[in-house]
């Protein structure tokens, strides 16, 4: 990303005067007005942590802001002063894992989308808009093919493409409770060991990230870190963590390999009653197989001194849900986890697989990105592989590229998409056969934070 964009926004449903703005490259010199338009934005300060630390998860060959160059000079600011941002955006080549050919999974790069703000003064006209229209153009011109987000507010980023692919849900076990796993697991769990440690050494996060991406392969939906996030991610600032415990890291290992990972963090509280309740809360679970996940999960309700642990960033058929008593035994919660948006049509639609075969021209409307907006045949094999081609042949269906997203993961059906009202099918049975070859076995989990 080299390329500056002198080209003003446009201003949206909003009268007050727009600042003009261009969209430059940032670097780690721009780092005080990068913290400067953060704090704005987040309202949230992490204590005692610099801001050279809290900017060392950026890549700067991925930051990108968007300048004010007029009105100047600004009230209150020092002359020399470089302009303020109105904008910022960052993001990460990670992955996530896709349905592969016939019920495999297979891991495919991901443009992961974060640190997404706008100045409060300058919101609803327009710095958005351009900051995703850059975003997605500058993604294209690189090759990616598949981009991902959480969504601060899920009404926001729909309009620009990307679709909920995948819900996170949160499970709040009692302590003790029985992990019912049937004998099997249970004999497979009971081969496997489990150790903690602090989680912010470089040892650690080297260990945390190998475990990490050993169980994204083996996970539908699931969203990996790439080395150099791994390598920053968990630093844990005593100043800014205050009280808490420092994180913790929980290993499974059978045979001695690792074969699983839980981040946690316990909080001590006291009952009125005079009972211990403390809470465990696990940012992260993740195993290469359900034994290794149970295992950790076995170990983590049974803290002495709490009474709950809580796991967020799980999904709806997890089985953790089911072996902990189902939906009201764990206080089901769920929310929209990734948002997927597919950057080139045909090569994202070529690069996952199917479960069975079909034969579809789908018509694509996807304004934002012009080179999507087509007709498109798709044709899946016996095996489960896709090709998908230009074509001028006379459309199955017609969908926002946002559709393509929301069912990539191979949750959110397109038959269900198009009972809403989002696709439409000109030729009958053709959504239905393509939300077939579509679905996953089994639904995926949620992202981790990014
Ligand atoms: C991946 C991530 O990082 S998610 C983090 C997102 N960031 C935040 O939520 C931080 C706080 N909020 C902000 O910084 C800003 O309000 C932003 C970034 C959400 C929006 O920036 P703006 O410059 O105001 O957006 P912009 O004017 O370009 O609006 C673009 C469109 O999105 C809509 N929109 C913007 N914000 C919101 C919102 N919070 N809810 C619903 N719609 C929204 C606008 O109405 C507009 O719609 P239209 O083009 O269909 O008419």
């Amino acid at each position: 990303m080299n390329h500056e964009s002198p080209e003003p926004t446009t201003p949206v449903a909003d009268d007050r005067p727009a600042p003009t703005t261009r969209l430059v490259d940032l670097g780690p010199g721009d780092a005080e007005r990068i913290m400067a338009l953060e704090h704005l934005v987040w309202f949230e300060i992490a204590q005692g942590v610099s801001t050279e630390d809290n900017l060392a998860e950026l890549d700067f060959e991925r930051t990108r802001g968007a300048e004010i160059i007029s009105p100047t000079p600004r009230l209150g600011a020092a002359a020399d002063a470089a302009p303020p941002l109105a904008g910022f955006f960052a993001s990460w080549p990670m992955a996530v894992t896709a349905p592969g050919p016939r019920g495999a999974l297979t891991r495919l790069p991901m443009n992961g989308l974060t640190w997404v703000g706008v100045h409060p003064d300058t919101r609803r006209r327009g710095i958005l808009r351009q900051m995703m229209t850059d975003h997605l153009h500058t993604a294209h011109e690189q090759g990616e093919v598949v981009a991902g987000l959480q969504a601060a507010e899920p009404a926001i980023y729909g309009r620009f493409g990307y679709g909920a692919a995948s819900l996170d849900v949160t499970l709040t076990i009692a302590r003790g409770t029985d992990l019912s796993a049937g004998d099997e697991l249970d004999r497979a769990a009971e081969q496997v060991s489990t150790h903690f440690v602090p989680a912010g050494t470089p040892e650690a996060m080297e260990a945390i990230q190998r475990a990490h991406v050993s169980a994204a392969g083996h996970t539908l939906g699931a969203v990996t870190r790439n080395d150099s996030m791994a390598r920053v991610w968990f630093r844990d600032h005593p100043s800014a963590r205050g009280s808490k415990e420092p994180l913790q890291a929980m290993f499974a290992v059978r045979d001695g390999e690792p074969t699983g990972y839980a981040l946690f963090r316990r909080t001590a509280s006291w009952g009125d009653d005079g009972l211990p309740s403390g809470k465990v809360l696990v940012r992260e679970i993740g195993a290469s197989d359900p034994a290794s996940l149970l295992a950790l999960a076995r170990r983590l309700v049974d803290f002495d001194l709490t009474s709950t642990v809580s796991l967020y960033g799980r999904g709806t058929d997890d089985p953790l849900l089911w072996w902990a008593g189902g939906p009201r035994q764990v206080g089901l919660r769920a929310h929209d986890s990734l948002w997927v948006r597919l950057v080139d049509v045909d090569a994202a639609l070529t690069a996952r697989g199917y479960a069975a075969p079909v034969d579809v021209v789908l018509d694509v409307v996807d304004p934002i990105c012009p080179w999507n907006e087509r007709r498109w045949r798709l044709t899946v094999g016996e095996d489960g592989v896709g090709r998908c081609l230009p074509t001028d042949d006379e459309p199955d269906l017609r969908l926002p590229v946002a559709a393509l997203g929301a069912a990539f993961l191979g949750s959110r059906p397109l038959a269900a998409q198009a009972v809403a009202g989002v696709v439409s099918e000109r030729h009958t049975g053709t959504v239905a056969e393509l939300s077939r070859a579509m679905r996953g076995d089994v639904e995926p989990i949620a992202a981790i934070g990014f």
